[in-house]
């Protein structure tokens, strides 16, 4: 199919001289055609067909399906439009504002009036482009947190304007506005439980993605109102006019105002602060839409619904503090968001009665809005002063001043791509493609000039911040100089940095008035050269002041420089000798390294020196084992061996013992029979031969006869009597007196047989006195040893004391006697004597030798010689 390129609507704004006159009325301003945006659906179901494609940025082409009312008869070929803009199905909702509405609201900032509304065919997206849902917010929630973001700092707060009921605003006073506050308060408690349900809906139509408009008069002060109006069956509901059943939605009049802005009168205006504020009384107007649609049993979509900002905005005065209270000063802007009715044919729909009626009645107010900007067109390209019909539609009635007066239009058309609406859609392409041959002439801003300069506020409030700072710093410095005398010098008069004088109003000559206008004026230019030689006054002394400041400053500086030229050369020392340093820390830094390189080394070779400890130590601990148990080995061994030796030992000790007491009972055998010889009785021989021997050899020698014979004679001639047997003299009769001596802790023996002295005398310390006592002939001494079988043993050495020649006396030992107590269940080895016995045999050398020690006294009262003791003991 070829594309036919119908026609291109697009028309750049003509040059001023090509401009002709706007519609009816005649005046040279700049004008700009009607900016139309296409927006295109996603289709509402993925199999519909579709009948039309965007092949750029601006163009749309739309394609005639098979289904098309006249396809087969009109032979109808594709047909391209080109727009502003044209938004496919995957553009957002936040780009579709930025393109569309942003310049809107920064001319309805500006002071400029606009109109944007979605024309398109049922279930093409208006609503959702303007209003969008709760995930996707549209156009108009948008519009309101651009604003408010935008003029937050500035909005009125001491000062409320107030809507009279011919679309004008008025200031009220600071009284008036308590009062004002106090009705909006009663107002605000009546809402409470509406606003309840509505919050959450709000709260989150309120989060858009941010927009702010930038560069705007920051000397005025800003109330925002909103109106929301219906326009059905050719009537215009108020939606926000509160009503009872009583009192039901009633149409509402179209009216001009003085600056000719069409206005629905008495309309319900609420001024908002915020976006929350506005988005809940749009809700509510939904609402009541709603409401009245069911009453009515009619659908919102045969509506056209008309939301309206109004922007109020007085300059502030002089100062920058106050708004100026004038009526004349206040500026009231206005953007009309319009969702319009949706534009299918009666015929497609199908409707009958009622329904029929009203569809009707849309399509007429749309038909209306057509022929308006068709007229409008041809007027303005044939310069034709045709009458534009706005009156034939309420909507278009309302519309009149944005087509007629100023301001901009804007006009998004909404396209569902299915093939069923192709018929539709070609129409409002239509309408939408001569749409934009419209113009409409560029709104100038209506700003009075007051004289006053701009910027002042942000002046004053720079100025009362750079204020109280020197005044802080002035305090910080002189604390005990008065505040008040640093104000004073302080005081200026802001009126007059501000401005000269001011707004001169216009003063027309000729009228009979001129003579006491000339009067006024001539006053009020006295008036300015007063205060012009004021502020010469001023500036001459601020120029003193500023020239003293500045040489002090230039001082100051001089000062400055020389501090920061030593500075400097401080500076730079330090900057060597901070290099030095680093240069000395990279030295040292390398030495760290070599070291730390080292250290490792080291560090390996410890612990491979720690390994090699480790398992050396090991092996002397094992070693230490080892040799443990071979010592305990050896020394059970040694044990087992020298108790064997001890063993051997004994016995042979035994033998030998028992040798040496057989050769001693030889002696004492031969010595018998020597005494028997000597004292005559004759010698029983009981010994054996070899003693006998021994004995006839001694007989027979010469020293021994003369000796036997010389003891013989005086001796008695009792037979059988041991006659010198000293041993056997104890009887009481010799009348001996013993000396007793005994250790000190000698053990009781406790024995039946007790060792007796019939006349005795013990001491356990042997001194001369007792030895050289005149009748002491017997000395007795007692020890007590533990023998080899740990048994005690007691022992008595028997001595005769003889006075020797020196005075003093001599111990002659010839007996002992041995005690010793045994168990009756063991018998000792090698002891076979009973208890008690006597030994015969005179004490064994090393006895008495120990003997001597112990009765260490020398009875002539010095120590005994070793060589004494032994002579003396037989
Ligand atoms: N650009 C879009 N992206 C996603 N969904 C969309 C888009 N445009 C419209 N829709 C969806 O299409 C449906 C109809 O849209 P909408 O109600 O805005 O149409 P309308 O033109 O206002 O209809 P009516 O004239 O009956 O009021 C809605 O469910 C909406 O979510």
């Amino acid at each position: 199919m070829k594309t036919m390129r119908q026609k291109t609507p697009l028309k750049v704004a003509a040059p001023k001289s090509a401009i002709k006159n706007r519609g009816n009325s005649g005046n040279n301003l700049v004008k700009d055609p009607v900016q139309v945006y296409c927006r295109i659906r996603p289709p509402p179901c993925e199999s519909d067909l579709i009948c039309l494609r965007v092949t750029d940025a601006h163009t749309v082409v739309l394609t005639p399906p098979e289904i098309a009312i006249n396809y087969k008869v009109a032979n109808l070929k594709e047909t391209q439009y080109i727009f502003k803009r044209v938004f496919d199905d995957t553009v957002r909702q936040h780009e579709v504002y930025t393109s569309v509405a942003q310049p809107l609201v920064e001319g309805l900032i500006r002071g400029r009036n606009g109109l944007l509304f979605t024309y398109g065919v049922t279930g093409s997206g208006k609503t959702y482009t303007m209003t969008g849902d709760l995930q996707h917010r549209g156009i108009m929630p948008r519009c309101l947190d651009a604003l408010f973001r935008t003029i937050a700092d500035f909005q009125a707060k001491k000062y409320t304007f107030k809507s009279d009921r011919l679309n004008s605003f008025d200031i009220l006073t600071e009284a008036e506005v308590l009062l004002e506050r106090q009705t909006e308060l009663n107002a605000k408690l009546t809402k409470t439980t509406r606003k309840k349900d509505l919050d959450q809906e709000v709260a989150s139509q309120a989060s858009v993605e941010p927009s702010e408009i930038s560069g705007i008069e920051e000397d005025n002060i800003y109330a925002v109102f909103i109106n929301y109006v219906e326009v059905y069956n050719n009537s215009v509901y108020d939606l926000l006019e509160e009503t009872t059943i009583q009192k039901t939605m009633q149409s509402k009049m179209i009216r001009e105002d003085a600056n000719h802005n069409m206005f629905v009168h008495g309309v319900t205006e609420v001024e908002v602060k915020s976006v929350e504020d506005a988005l809940e009384l749009f809700q509510i107007g939904q609402k009541r839409k709603r409401m009245g649609h069911t009453i009515l049993n009619a659908e919102s979509s045969r509506s056209h619904s008309v939301f309206t900002i109004r922007l109020v905005q007085a300059p502030v005065d002089v100062q920058g503090e106050n708004v100026v209270q004038d009526r004349n000063a206040i500026t009231v802007s206005q953007l009309s968001l319009v969702d319009l009715a949706g534009s299918e044919r009666t015929n497609r729909t199908g409707n009958t009665g009622q329904r029929l009626r009203e569809a009707g009645n849309i399509n007429n107010s749309l038909m209306t809005l057509r022929t308006c900007l068709e007229i409008l067109r041809e007027n303005q390209q044939t310069c034709g002063g045709k009458k534009v019909p706005y009156r034939d539609s309420k909507i278009t009635h309302l519309f009149k001043n944005y087509f007629d007066g100023e301001g901009q239009v804007r006009m998004i058309v909404c396209v569902n791509p299915r093939a069923e609406d192709y018929d539709e859609t070609a129409q409002v392409m239509k309408f939408a493609e001569m749409t934009q041959d419209v113009q409409i002439a560029r709104p100038t801003p209506i700003k009075l000039d007051m004289g006053l300069t701009p910027g002042r506020r942000r002046a004053n409030q720079l100025f009362k911040l750079a204020y109280d700072e020197m005044a802080e710093r002035h305090q910080l410095h002189h604390p005990q100089q008065q505040q008040q005398q640093h104000v004073d010098r302080m005081e200026i008069d802001l009126g007059l940095v501000y401005s000269l004088e001011p707004f001169v109003a216009e003063m027309k000559l000729g009228s009979p008035e001129s003579n006491e206008l000339i009067r006024k004026l001539s006053e009020i230019l006295e008036l300015r050269i007063k205060k012009r030689k004021l502020l010469d006054d001023d500036f001459n002394v601020r120029q003193n002041r500023f020239r003293m400041n500045l040489h002090k400053m230039e001082s100051e500086n001089l000062a400055l420089r020389t501090e920061s030229i030593s500075l400097k050369g401080v500076l730079t020392q330090s900057k060597q000798k901070i290099t030095a340093l680093e240069n000395k820390i990279v030295i040292y830094e390398s030495s760290i390294d070599d070291l730390n390189r080292r250290n490792r080394v080291l560090e390996e070779r410890v612990r491979e020196l720690q390994t090699q400890l480790n398992q050396k130590t090991q092996l002397v601990s094992q070693k230490e084992l080892e040799k443990e148990r071979q010592r305990k080995k050896f020394t059970s061994k040694f044990a087992v061996e020298s108790e064997k030796m001890s063993r051997e030992l004994e016995i042979k000790l035994m033998e030998q013992k028992n040798k040496l007491q057989d050769e001693m009972r030889d002696k004492e055998e031969r010595l018998r029979m020597v005494s028997e010889i000597v004292q005559g009785t004759p010698v029983k021989r009981t010994r054996s031969n070899s003693f006998d021997k021994d004995f006839q050899r001694l007989e027979s020698t010469p020293n021994v006869k003369s000796l036997v014979s010389a003891y013989a004679a005086p001796r008695s001639s009792r037979p059988g009597t041991a006659v010198s047997n000293t041993r056997h003299r104890r009887s009481r009769s010799t009348g001996d007196r013993w000396l007793e001596h005994r250790a000190a802790n000698t053990v009781p023996l406790g024995t039946i047989l007790q060792p007796y002295y019939s006349n005795s005398k013990s001491v356990t310390k042997l001194t001369d006195k007792d030895v050289l006592a005149e009748k002491t002939t017997k000395y007795c001494l007692i020890q007590q040893d533990a023998d080899t079988e740990g048994e005690l043993e007691t022992k008595l050495y028997k001595g005769d004391i003889i006075p020797t020649s020196g005075g003093g006396a001599q111990v002659v030992f010839n007996d002992v006697e041995c005690l010793k107590q045994y168990s009756p269940t063991k018998t000792p080895p090698n002891r076979k004597r009973s208890v008690n016995i006597i030994t015969p045999s005179a004490p064994p050398l090393s006895e008495i030798q120990n003997i001597n020690s112990k009765c260490s006294t020398a009875i002539e009262g010095h120590a005994v010689a070793e060589g004494q003791n032994k002579r003396s003991r037989h």
